[in-house]
């Protein structure tokens, strides 16, 4: 019933089935919950009762026995944990205090991006960002850049995301604990051996911390923790199991969430170059062309912004969130959910939900205009970081990395897709796991330092037959133009061109010069110096 992507598998089943599934797998009931009204009743009505996070082979074996915060069961060492992280590690002072680093960071990705712009290659988009994303939150965490070497020979992005699918791959043992010790899907061998790397590491991180002392006014994550642990300031038990946990917590929660959401941006707008234009047409009116993007620009970017909503809707990171687990008996609109149940909330139905969202196949992020939705968790059909009690405690830091990569790498470069591919056959297939992330890497092509003008209207005097309609309805898409006015004057030949082909840019309604074959193999508009083929596989754009 459920294959490789059980949160679409899911969403297709509750389309039949409605917005509030029972499902039992194996002796553990399953809530799968599908609409924005339910995912209310869950997170908000009932909040504390669903606030648990079941007990599982993963989070034994991977956060050193639910030490850690995101799979922590609730209770009072939850919540102190959670105190601590969302006042001593994730406070808007602490994630300033990192500013720095994230633009320096940023800055050695543009410097790279700007010399493999000159050789004209094809850049691995994900594995650049994921990089990123690892830079930035290892220096964070641990307050220096460990090589991938440090970690295993397989690196830190490999070793995170195998962790993310260990955690997310439906477990038998879970399910028929009896099960559990034969280990039949070879996953408790996984987890074992994969923990012993994360120990091993963390345990040279601490280490490494111990010789160096107190390093200066910057502190790292660790540096908090280590003098919180030595302080015994804890109302709890803290050692360094604790440390151990939350480090990874950290890290993972951070590089592999950003870096997916990243991708799947700049997905979209390689897909919707009409909505990479108006990104760029905002980035030049708030930045100008004469200096990078500063954090301070974020909220000024109303645009970006809810390009972001909008591919959270139909790309939300965890789709599945983590789960929840029911601490109580409750009755939740009608129906008795038992007590120890696993709570799913699927938000990649609820992004799709028709009753929510009109047109919710489109990419459209002008539905955001006018609009009070918000990704923060007040408003139930969006929402990427979950709500209520569990809800994501990075998520300030989590959406200024994201919108400051995203503004920053689209304000520097022009960006397309390689070897001609239009924008309709990039492939958006996803690879589930806790996080989602891209099937296949994105490639892309990039010129350094030219943004072009967004044209709004475009007047195209146009005298062949309607079969070319829909081509020059994708090549507008291509170019970003929102409007394309055919206007249809058979003139005949005019014989301005000897070569055949009609220069009409003397007409009076044409806003550029503009000229086309008589079967129209290519159209140049002089005016934004592009150039569209007739099928629009490649749009090649000059320096303004
Ligand atoms: C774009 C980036 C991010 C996204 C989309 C995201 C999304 C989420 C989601 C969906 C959850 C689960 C909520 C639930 O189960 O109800 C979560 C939990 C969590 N996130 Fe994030 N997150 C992001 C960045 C971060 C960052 C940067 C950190 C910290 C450095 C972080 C730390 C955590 C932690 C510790 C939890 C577990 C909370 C708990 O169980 O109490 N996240 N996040």
């Amino acid at each position: 019933m459920l294959g490789k992507n059980p949160h679409q598998d899911l969403h297709r089943i509750a389309q039949k089935h409605g917005p509030i599934m029972y499902m039992q797998f194996g002796f553990v009931p399953n809530i799968i919950v599908s609409s924005p009204q339910a995912a209310e009743h869950f997170l908000k009505t009932y909040d504390l009762v669903f606030a648990g996070r079941p007990p599982h082979q993963a989070a034994k074996y991977l956060s050193w026995d639910q030490r850690n915060l995101s799979f922590g069961t609730y209770g009072t060492y939850w919540r102190n944990m959670r105190k601590l992280c969302t006042l001593e590690l994730l406070s808007s002072l602490k994630i300033g205090s990192f500013q720095p680093m994230r633009r320096e960071e940023l800055g050695l990705l543009v410097e790279w991006l700007k010399h493999a712009a000159l050789e004209h290659v094809s850049v691995d988009l994900s594995a650049k960002v994921s990089s990123l994303t690892v830079e930035m939150s290892c220096r964070m965490v641990f307050g220096k850049k460990y090589e991938d070497k440090d970690i295993d020979e397989r690196g830190f992005k490999v070793v995170i995301q195998e962790g993310m699918k260990l955690v997310a791959i439906p477990n038998l043992g879970d399910y028929f604990p009896f099960l559990g010790v034969l280990d039949l899907q070879g996953l408790t061998r996984k987890m074992n051996a994969l923990s012993k790397v994360f120990d091993q590491f963390f345990e040279k991180v601490i280490d490494d911390h111990v010789r160096a002392g107190d390093q200066g006014p910057t502190k790292d994550i660790v540096d908090i923790m280590m003098s919180i642990m030595q302080s015994g300031g804890t109302d709890f038990q803290f050692d360094r199991r604790h440390v151990k946990a939350i480090m990874l917590d950290m890290l993972a929660a951070s590089m592999d969430t950003a870096a997916s959401s990243v991708e799947w941006i700049l997905s979209e707008l390689l897909k919707n170059p009409r909505v990479m234009k108006k990104v760029q047409k905002e980035l030049v009116e708030v930045v100008g062309l004469d200096r990078m993007v500063e954090e301070s620009d974020l909220e000024s970017l109303e645009y970006l912004d809810m390009v972001v909503k909008e591919t959270f809707r139909l790309h939300p990171v965890a789709p599945l969130l983590i789960p929840h687990y029911s601490l109580e008996d409750c009755t939740v609109d009608g129906y008795q959910i038992p007590k120890d149940a696993r709570i799913i909330i699927n938000t990649f139905a609820i992004g799709r939900d028709p009753n929510a969202w009109t047109d919710h196949e489109k990419f459209n992020p002008e539905r955001f205009v006018g609009s009070s939705i918000d990704l923060r968790g007040q408003h139930f059909q969006l929402l990427p970081f979950g709500s209520g009690r569990r809800g994501c405690p990075g998520m300030q830091l989590g959406l200024i990395m994201v919108r400051l990569i995203v503004a920053q790498l689209v304000h520097c470069f022009d960006w397309k897709l390689p070897n001609n591919m239009l924008p309709s056959e990039l492939d958006m297939t996803e690879e589930f796991g806790l996080v989602v992330s891209r099937a296949e890497h994105l490639m892309a092509e990039q010129k350094y330092g030219h943004i072009p003008d967004p044209i709004e209207s475009f007047n195209l005097v146009y005298k062949k037959n309607d079969k070319h309609k829909s081509w020059i309805d994708d090549a507008s898409e291509q170019m970003g133009i929102n409007e394309f006015n055919l206007v249809d004057l058979d003139t005949g030949d005019d014989g301005d061109n000897v070569d055949g082909n009609e220069n009409l840019g003397d007409a009076s309604n044409v806003n550029f010069d503009f000229s086309m074959t008589e079967t129209p193999s290519f159209v140049q508009c002089e005016g934004v110096g592009e150039f569209m083929t007739e099928t629009p596989a490649w749009i090649r754009s000059n320096p303004c």
